[in-house]
């Protein structure tokens, strides 16, 4: 049987390191980098660590709330979505995570898509 993602992933050293990239390439993403210009990195960095490894298996550290209350109103569009998915994509690439893998957070990843956009309207 095939092992938990979260195993599959380097458990928490592996998704902390694949986190960390991923949110230097938000940071380095022209597109993306005005959301966080006033983030602490490090805070963000730890809490959205928390969030994968709850997300893929791992033991359930994420006590913040859901991704449709953590991004009401920040105006985030469809456009600004994918570029996070390439951003993983990029991250996944320096990890050198397999392909299996990458597909599955990915997907995960996707998944959000609705939830995401749909905390833009205001009311
Ligand atoms: C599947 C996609 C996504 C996931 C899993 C995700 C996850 C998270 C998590 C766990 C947090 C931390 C919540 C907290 O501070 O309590 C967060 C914050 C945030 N996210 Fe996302 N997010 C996603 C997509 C996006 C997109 C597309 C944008 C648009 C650029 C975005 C912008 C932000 C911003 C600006 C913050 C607040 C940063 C801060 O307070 O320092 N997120 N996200």
């Amino acid at each position: 049987m095939e092992a938990p993602l979260f195993e599959r992933l380097g458990k928490e050293p592996g998704i902390t390191q694949f986190v960390s990239d991923l949110v230097d390439a938000h940071l380095a993403n022209p597109v993306l980098v005005h959301h966080f210009k006033n983030s602490d990195t490090n805070r963000l960095k730890r809490i959205a660590t928390e969030f994968v490894i709850t997300a893929v298996g791992g033991p359930r550290c994420y006590n913040g709330k859901g991704m449709k209350a953590v991004h009401k109103g920040m105006k985030i569009s469809a456009e600004e979505f994918i570029q996070v998915l390439d951003d993983a994509l990029i991250a996944l690439d320096k990890n050198k995570v397999a392909q299996r893998e990458r597909e599955q957070v990915l997907w995960l990843l996707y998944s959000l898509k609705a939830d995401i956009l749909s905390a833009q309207s205001t009311n």
